[in-house]
């Protein structure tokens, strides 16, 4: 079903015309401008529609830990392989610690978090005075959960109503398809969800969301032209008269290095606080996994210009560098919301330190 959210624009057109209603008018302030706050013409949000249309369902279901070890399958294969290596037998010596060191840098750990790691694990070796490199294996799970654990804070969107969940990140990142996912499993928490297309800047990514929200029962809040933080001041009005428990505002892709791009998501935190000066009560950074050590850069970029209080990291079935993970928890340790393990929607769900290192490992 997230077919939809897919780049491929096939025929996009068709169903912009199916969802009449969403387009309002044209907000009057100029394209984003950094500065000036946005004089707020309230250009009337207009409601989806509650249609509930048929949810196309996949293939049968697994259940989450096979999916997620499905999932990291890349990554324990590459790790795995290089591992079992080193654990096979044979006494615990330098050669065996640089291996390891060489296994855990190519995991897309990072220097940092692989000094740490393998200073951990030295110390569960010496005091509990092991010998046989076969049991370096829990040593290290150990020192790795140890790491990464303090990175497990679910998300609570109790008891603000509504719970305002600002989402970023770089294009393609997979902010939009990330949102439909989160917005289902509110709403199965029981959650009243209202969903702001504040990706002004590709009208496709604006169409995806409204649609999408047609077809599964969550209003939309989207305007056919004018900037972002406009749209995400509607909506947050719209969510609090409407009684909405959550809220979840979506942005256009951007680099850290497009600095204009960068103060006009700012514009947008700044435009939601005075909507609702308790929020944004999230910000959340999605991530492709795939970027590997860069996505520790997003998360320090995007972490210095908003505050971020969450990450979504996803993608993580289309690579060998789940060990980013550590990284970020070593260098810019920004809570870990959810992971993403494929591109069906019960593929985004909870990280749990856990269950992730023994996706990894077993
Ligand atoms: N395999 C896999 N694909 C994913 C996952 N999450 C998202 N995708 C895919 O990644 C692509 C980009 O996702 P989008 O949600 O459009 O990304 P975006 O960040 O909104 O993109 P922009 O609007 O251009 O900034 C889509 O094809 C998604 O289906 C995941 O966890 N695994």
């Amino acid at each position: 079903m997230f077919d939809f959210f897919r780049k491929k624009p096939k025929t996009e057109t068709t169903e912009t015309e199916s969802a009449p209603v969403t387009e309002t008018p044209v907000a009057q302030e100029p394209a984003p401008q950094p500065e000036p706050e946005p004089a707020i013409a309230t250009p009337a949000p207009v409601p989806m529609p509650m249609q509930e249309v048929a949810q196309p369902q996949e293939k049968p279901k697994l259940s989450w830990t096979d999916r997620l070890k499905a999932g990291l399958a890349k990554t324990r294969d590459s790790l795995g392989k290089n591992l079992a290596g080193l654990f096979g037998g044979g006494q615990i010596d330098e050669d065996l610690y640089d291996e390891l060191e060489t296994v855990l840098l190519t995991a897309d750990m990072g220097v940092e978090a692989t000094t740490t790691l393998l200073k951990n694990v030295r110390d569960r070796v010496s005091l509990r005075g092991l010998k046989d490199a076969s049991e370096l294996k829990l040593a290290l799970k150990e020192a790795l959960l140890e790491l990464i654990q303090p990175l497990e804070q679910p998300l609570v969107v109790t008891p603000q109503k509504p719970f305002i969940l600002m989402v970023a990140g770089v294009n393609g990142a997979g902010k939009t398809t990330s949102i439909g996912k989160l917005a289902k499993y509110f709403q199965e928490q029981g959650h009243n969800v209202l969903l702001a297309a504040g990706d002004t800047f590709r009208a496709a990514a604006r169409e995806q969301l409204v649609v999408w929200g047609q077809r599964n029962g969550v209003q939309v809040i989207a305007q056919e032209s004018g900037d972002a933080a406009a749209v995400a001041f509607d909506a947050v009005n719209a969510a609090k008269a409407r009684g909405c428990d959550v809220i979840i505002v979506d942005t256009a892709g951007r680099l850290p290095t497009q600095l204009h791009l960068m103060e006009e998501i700012k514009k947008v935190k700044r435009v939601v606080q005075k909507a609702d000066p308790t929020g944004p009560h999230e910000v959340m950074l999605v991530i492709d996994a795939n970027t590997g050590q860069n996505a520790v850069s997003q998360v320090k970029a995007f972490d210095d210009a908003l505050g971020l209080t969450g990450l979504v990291l996803t993608k993580l079935d289309g690579t060998a560098k789940g060990g980013v993970i550590a990284a970020i928890a070593k260098q810019r340790p920004v809570p870990v919301r959810f992971i993403g393990v494929g591109e069906t929607i019960d593929d985004l769900r909870p990280f749990v330190a856990k269950d992730y290192i023994d996706a990894l490992f077993d």
